[in-house]
């Protein structure tokens, strides 16, 4: 650990600020020809932890930066606070961006870094030593503010980044994937301390992540996109549960998405597969082709091989508290996941199984 986190004690001016809502409706914006957001409509609540989730060139980060004024202008409209802010210049807006790359100064202290943007708004001498030295003790790195970025770890630089965006107490803070430039254990520790920090602060924050279990882990909801569209909203359980279509049920955690026909039969829905086996079905299914989602640790080995599906190990994969089984179901691979003990042996390619499927925790999709 490089830095000591953020401060749990009494503000002192960098402090909490009235948290304002984002609306974001009809979002479009291209370059050149290539439309890269596509009528985004998203309600971020005052206070809120939220993430903007996708893989690379799904447009998140361009929306993150359309919210806070850098690039084309969108069309549509950015309500911050109810106050549309399209055409409105970046530095009117008053939002507070951090970056993957720290983009410090590197001729100026940590202090006078944190200063800066309180010099470019005249505030007089004594407040500004008072928010940058309150500043810093949110972000753990009050003993270093005499220090030179060089003289800095990632994570120390990230912190002081951070404190300089906070000093002016923005009314949103907008986070471009700022943790992706350190190391595994660092972005661990980092991300609960960003958590903490937003707690703290109470205000509104967007975290553009390409990263799930980042996003998982500290914000309240999660957007989903790809190719600049909003597949799923919703808090990262409920979207990992009840995944809107096969790319969000892929891209939160691993999923089996098998192919099949819904039919509705006397004694409730049952999802057909190719090969006539069926898997019963929860909910008010609509009749037809579909797909069933099933997380590979809603699938089982039966013991006594009596289960709904039969199959064959095809390979086997060690992922420490689990092993990761493929096992070939007429003519799809599901992956089984089963909880690896100590000395247990492991199935061999080839063996034949019986598999035990928790039918009530499959989702249908009808993309
Ligand atoms: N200045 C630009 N000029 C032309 N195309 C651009 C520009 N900036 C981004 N794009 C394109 O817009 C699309 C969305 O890019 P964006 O950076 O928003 O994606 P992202 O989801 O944030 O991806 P990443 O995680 O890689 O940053 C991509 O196809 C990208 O190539």
């Amino acid at each position: 650990m490089t830095g000591d986190g953020p401060a749990e004690t009494a503000d002192k001016g960098a402090g909490r600020v009235e948290p304002v809502e984002i609306d974001i409706r009809n979002v479009s914006l291209s370059f050149g020809r290539t439309e890269v957001l596509k009528g985004i409509d998203l309600k971020i609540e005052p206070g809120e932890f939220f993430a903007f989730l996708g893989p690379s060139g799904s447009g998140k980060s361009t929306l993150l930066r359309a919210i806070a004024g850098f690039g084309p202008t969108p069309r549509g409209q950015i309500l911050l606070g109810g106050q549309d802010v399209v055409g409105t210049a970046p530095w009117k807006r008053n939002v507070g961006m951090v970056f993957q790359s720290y983009a410090l100064w590197p001729h100026m202290t940590v202090a006078r870094n944190v200063a800066f943007g309180l010099d470019e708004r005249r505030v007089p001498k004594a407040e500004t030593a008072k928010r940058v030295s309150a500043a810093l003790e949110m972000v753990g790195m009050s003993q270093y503010a005499e220090r030179y970025p060089s003289q800095l770890s990632g994570g120390q630089q990230q912190r002081v980044a951070l404190a300089r965006t906070i000093v002016v107490e923005p009314r949103v803070l907008l986070l471009d994937e700022p943790l992706s430039n350190l190391d595994a254990n660092l972005r661990v520790q980092m991300r609960q301390d960003l958590l903490k920090l937003q707690r703290r602060l109470g205000i509104t924050t967007i975290f553009v992540t390409h990263d799930q279990e980042e996003a998982n882990t500290i914000c309240d909801r999660i957007a989903v996109m790809a190719d600049g569209v909003v597949q799923q909203v919703g808090r990262p359980d409920e979207v990992y549960d009840t995944p809107a279509n096969a790319f969000v049920a892929k891209f939160l955690g691993t999923a089996n998405v098998l192919e099949g026909v819904v039919e509705q039969r006397t004694d409730g829905n049952a999802f057909v597969l190719p090969s006539g086996i069926a898997i019963p079905c929860a909910g008010d299914a609509r009749a037809g082709a579909g797909k069933l989602v099933l997380r590979p640790q809603s699938i089982s080995f039966a013991q006594n091989g009596n289960g709904s599906l039969t199959g064959t190990v095809q390979s086997a994969e060690f992922l420490g508290g689990m092993i990761r089984y493929a096992v070939e179901v007429s003519g799809q691979t599901l992956l089984v996941d089963e909880v690896h003990n100590r000395g247990s042996g492991r199935r061999q390619a080839g063996e034949a199984v019986s598999l035990d499927v928790r039918h009530q925790e499959g989702v249908l999709i009808h993309d």
